[in-house]
């Protein structure tokens, strides 16, 4: 038999910190480690003053070492960290691993919180009514908390004191303990690390170190060395957690057959597109065999679909690849239409083309009622287009629930001209509204029976697709497992209205997921954009409401920014001098977002003059990081991007919200502001480590405080 060897994610980061020949040699080092840890050529070495007796240290060269768990009993080796010798040394002291009795998985506990959990024992100073009182100390540890830490979680009396067990605890245990003191249900919360406080568990050994690595838990720490390819993928690019190392919720919805649709929410940066990819992985392997049918991944936006087309380039095998189709929704209906004979050209919002085609439509508006050329533009947006008004007929019947103003049959008659003129019009110019072209092709597909090669769909972005969008989608592929897995978070809607997926013929009772762990923003960031959502209710993207409870970021860093400066110059003066402040490779990882296009050819001309290198990010190019310079974009084009630093700028009176709006509706008001809300939401979600988001003049009423 085989050791049994494992790779921490820890280890990976140790790494990545040391000076490039000592990456070499740890990498080496890992190889041979890999291929055969008992090999003479490792001397392992007893930490004298180490708590834990199982670690030991190997050596890496003469000043570097690595940290490597190797029990007594079993043939297991785990490689853990790298460092130079004293602060290897200092690492190992500082540490202890141990196999959680209740829940089996494998945690590595830093000594100083297991003493001060016991100095609080001994002293008998744990509350007797803490926060977490109704839960009892097996059901805890059940979920995820060391049983010698337990008197730190008994002394939590507030809420608010939870985030001190951040660093404490293993994160599985923080994240439950926190989604509890936020209001989630402790069935929601057991249900995302499938734990069951019924039934007794299965008997732990807490000393077998191989079991333990086997625990599909233990795997958002550790990596099996034997599994090839997701080594080569950490080998490729360390920083890149997200290709093996998935929390146990992501794992869940990923490895498994899904009896129907599947729906998962989650705030920015929670992994959901992470998650998507890897499913469609698994998905296409499942499938391989099956030449003829094919994985369809599909996106609203053209650019986000490039992007993971590129990803799944780094963990899927070439045949694997080859399953799975990457395309953003209207070029897969474009592509489709094209091939039955039937070309699509597309319309979007202020083409200007549809524009003259609205003109010579509203020529037709009756002088009573007076009515505003944006009720005609509502009107056919939010009643006669997800309808399917086609006639006067139609319309006489449709719902206008919602709509400020009511219209009776004789004004419904009187207004009728403009849409049907509107539609005459389109149709004359070959022109189609996505809405349109979604629903022509459904019905083409319903109509020739034709069948599609799909037996899994995945949508990423769904909050901005609409109902003829989820309708054809659902078409698309037949109802079987794992036909649909849909991801999207309507607190990031910029485009599209609210849908019912349950209207669409898509049912996903039962199978609806939340991620709230974001891996991508501190937690600083994090509620600063939260902040400006505030009081507003979102969507689940079905019937209910998604509320903001139990997000949180794991990490930590500075509090945005939040500035108003006297005019323009003195604004762009502050960035300018920022980024000065960065290097250059820093620089290509900061990013300047705005919310109009006219702000973002004035920081085009601030960057030129100051002769500082920049990039502009647009419609039609990708973040490619081979260009110098920091990054110029529209606060629409940052979603599903990601930078070091954010700019956030020109965030003012009168630009957000964009005053385009002279509706007097208070629906349509409301809807834009909140959508205006999502977006600047999306900006500030874009920051990993640091977000300034300022303005000049007056403020924008979203940041004002
Ligand atoms: N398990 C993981 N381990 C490490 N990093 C992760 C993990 N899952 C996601 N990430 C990282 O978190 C960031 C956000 O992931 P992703 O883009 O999938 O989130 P999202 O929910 O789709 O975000 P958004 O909705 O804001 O576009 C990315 O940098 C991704 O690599």
């Amino acid at each position: 038999m085989h050791p049994k060897v494992a790779i921490s994610s820890d280890f990976f980061s140790s790494v990545l910190k040391l000076p490039k020949a000592q990456q070499e040699k740890a990498v080496k080092f890992m190889e041979l480690f890999r291929q055969d840890p008992t090999s003479p050529g490792i001397n392992y070495e007893s930490i004298q003053a180490a708590r834990d007796k199982n670690l030991r240290s190997v050596r890496i060269d003469q000043a570097y070492r690595a940290i490597v768990l190797a029990p007594e009993r079993g043939d297991v080796y785990i490689l853990l960290w790298a460092d130079k010798h004293d602060d290897a040394y200092e690492w190992a002291c500082n540490k202890v691993l141990k196999i959680n009795p209740e829940n089996g998985v494998l945690q590595v506990l830093e000594s100083q919180y297991i003493d001060e959990a016991e100095q609080l024992r001994q002293a008998d100073r744990q509350a007797q009514a803490g926060l977490f009182v109704d839960i009892r100390d097996r059901h805890l540890i059940r979920l995820g908390v060391p049983e010698e830490l337990l008197p730190l979680v008994r002394q939590i009396q507030m809420p608010a004191d939870v985030d001190a067990l951040k660093i404490k605890l293993p994160d599985e245990a923080y994240e439950a303990l926190a989604m509890i003191a936020d209001g989630v249900s402790l069935e929601e919360v057991l249900s995302v690390y499938d734990v069951s406080l019924q039934h007794e568990p299965a008997q732990i050994d807490t000393n077998d170190f191989a079991s333990a690595l086997d625990n599909p838990d233990s795997k958002r720490l550790f990596l099996l060395a034997s599994d090839d390819e997701a080594l080569q993928a950490m080998l490729d690019a360390p920083l890149e957690k997200w290709r093996v190392f998935l929390h146990p919720l992501q794992r869940k919805l990923v490895f498994r057959d899904w009896n129907g649709p599947v729906r998962v929410l989650g705030g920015a940066g929670t992994g959901k597109t992470v998650v998507a990819m890897h499913r469609a992985k698994w998905l296409a392997e499942q499938t391989l065999q099956d030449r003829d049918t094919r994985i369809l991944f599909t996106t609203f936006t053209k650019n986000l679909a490039v992007d993971i087309e590129q990803n799944l380039k780094h963990i899927c095998a070439p045949e694997v690849l080859r399953k799975i189709e990457v395309i953003n929704l209207d070029a897969w209906v474009k592509r489709f239409m094209d091939k039955q004979g039937y070309p699509i050209k597309f319309t979007f919002f202020n083409d200007q083309k549809k524009r003259q085609i609205w003109d010579n439509a509203l020529v037709l508006k009756p002088d009573e009622p007076d009515l505003s050329e944006s009720f005609f533009h509502e009107e056919w947006e939010k009643v006669i287009q997800p309808q399917n008004v086609n006639s006067l007929e139609d319309y006489f019947k449709a719902r206008r629930v919602g709509r400020g103003i009511q219209l009776n049959r004789a004004l419904r008659k009187a207004v009728w001209p403009v849409f049907e003129n509107y539609r005459l019009g389109l149709n004359d110019a070959g022109l189609k509204e996505a809405e349109d072209a979604y629903r022509d092709t459904l019905s083409l597909i319903q109509t020739k029976s034709i069948k599609l090669p799909y037996t899994s769909i995945l949508v990423d972005e769904a909050q901005d697709f609409g109902q003829n969008a989820f309708k054809l989608i659902r078409q698309m592929v037949n109802e079987r497992q794992n036909d649909l897995f849909i991801v999207g978070d309507a607190h990031q809607r910029i485009y599209g209205s609210k849908v019912v997926l349950g209207q669409c013929g898509i049912k996903i009772i039962g199978r609806s997921y939340k991620l709230r762990i974001n891996y991508r923003t501190t937690e600083q960031i994090r509620l600063a954009a939260v902040a400006i959502l505030e009081g507003i209710a979102f969507d689940d993207l079905d019937n209910g409401i998604d509320k903001q409870i139990g997000y949180r970021s794991l990490m930590s860093g500075e509090l945005p920014l939040v500035q108003c400066f006297g005019n323009s110059q003195e604004e762009a003066q502050f960035i300018l001098e920022s980024l000065h402040a960065l290097s250059p490779d820093d620089q290509a990882k900061a990013c300047i977002s705005v919310r109009r296009h006219v702000d973002i050819d004035r920081y085009k001309s601030v960057l030129t003059d100051a002769g500082f290198p920049f990039y502009q990010v647009d419609q039609n190019t990708l973040d490619d990081y081979h260009h110098p310079g920091v990054r110029l974009a529209t606060m629409h084009r940052v979603k599903g991007l990601e930078f070091d630093t954010m700019y956030v700028a020109g965030v003012n009176d009168g630009v957000l919200p964009l005053t385009i709006l002279n509706s007097d509706d208070p629906t349509i008001i409301r809807e834009h502001e909140q959508r205006e809300r999502s977006l600047l939401y999306v900006a500030i979600t874009r920051a990993k480590r640091f977000c300034s988001i300022s303005g000049f003049g007056t403020l924008s009423i979203f940041i004002r405080s």
